[in-house]
C-alpha cells in the first residue's frame, strides 16, 4: 500500500453482491491473434449471459484503446501497461459482482501472468482462441494484416511481434472450420458448472 493511502472497506461486499445477483463473479480472459475470433465469441457469450439475467460486462481491445488507454501503443512496454490497467478494471468488475469478459491479444505469457496476479488466480479463466496466423490473415477482418505485411504497421502480432500461446489455458478453442455458434457453445459448456 502506498504511503498515506488507507484502504477503505465498504459495507456492501463482493459476497453480498454475489448472493443478491445469484451467481459468482470472475473474469473470462480471451487471448489470441487479431482476427482469431475473440470479440465475436465474447460478444455472443455476453449476450447469452445477459439474456439469462447474469450481471456481465465486456472489455475489448479496440474500445479500451480509444478511451482509458488512449495514447498507449504496441511496444512491449505499452502493451504491458495496457494489460495491467485492464486487469485492474476487470478486478473492479469482479468486485462489483460481474462476470467480466475481456478480449485482448495479450500476446506474452509474462503479461498474462501479471494479469492473473492482479485479478487473482481463482477469479481468472484464460481462454485461448487458437486460430493460426494463416487463417487470421485470410480473414483479415480489418485489413490490418495486409498493412502489416506492407510494413505500414510496426510490431504487429504474428507478423513483426511475437505471440506466445498459453501452455495451460482453462479452455482451448480452435475456430478454423467451426461455426461461430459451435465456438460460443464451447465457452457456455465450460461455464455450465460454474453457474449452477
Ligand atoms: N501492432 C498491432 N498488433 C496487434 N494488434 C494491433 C496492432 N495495431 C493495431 N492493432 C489493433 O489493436 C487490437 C489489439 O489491441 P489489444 O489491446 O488487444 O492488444 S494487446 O493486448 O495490448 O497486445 C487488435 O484488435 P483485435 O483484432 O480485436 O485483436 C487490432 O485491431
Ligand atoms: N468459429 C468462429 N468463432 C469466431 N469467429 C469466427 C469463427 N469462424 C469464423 N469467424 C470469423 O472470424 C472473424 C473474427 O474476428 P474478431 O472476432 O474481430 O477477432 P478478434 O477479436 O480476435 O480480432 C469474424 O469475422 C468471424 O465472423
Amino acid at each position: 500500500m502506498s504511503k498515506n493511502i488507507v484502504f477503505h472497506n465498504y459495507d456492501v461486499q463482493r459476497k453480498d453482491r454475489n448472493t443478491t445477483y445469484g451467481h459468482p463473479s470472475f473474469v473470462l480472459w480471451f487471448t489470441g491473434l487479431s482476427g482469431s475470433g475473440k470479440s465475436t465469441i465474447a460478444n455472443q457469450v455476453e449476450k447469452v449471459l445477459f439474456e439469462s439475467g447474469k450481471k456481465c460486462y465486456s472489455l475489448d481491445g479496440d474500445n479500451i484503446r480509444t478511451g482509458l488507454n488512449k495514447g498507449l501503443g504496441f511496444t512491449e512496454t505499452d502493451r504491458r501497461e495496457n494489460l495491467r490497467r485492464i486487469a485492474e478494471v476487470a478486478k473492479l468488475f469482479v468486485n462489483a459482482g460481474n462476470i467480466c469478459i475481456a478480449a485482448f491479444v495479450s500476446p506474452l505469457i509474462e503479461d498474462r501472468k501479471q494479469v492473473e496476479e492482479i485479478i487473482g488466480t481463482t477469479d481468472f479463466y484464460e481462454i485461448f482462441v487458437d486460430t493460426h496466423l494463416e487463417e487470421c490473415e485470410k480473414r483479415d477482418v480489418k485489413g490490418l494484416y495486409k498493412k502489416a505485411r506492407a510494413g505500414e504497421i510496426r510490431n504487429f502480432t504474428g507478423i513483426s511481434a511475437p505471440y506466445e500461446a498459453p501452455k495451460h489455458p482453462a479452455l482451448h478453442i480452435q475456430t478454423k472450420n467451426k461455426k461461430i455458434t459451435e465456438s460460443v457453445q464451447e465457452v457456455l459448456n465450460f461455464l455450465n458448472d460454474k453457474l449452477q
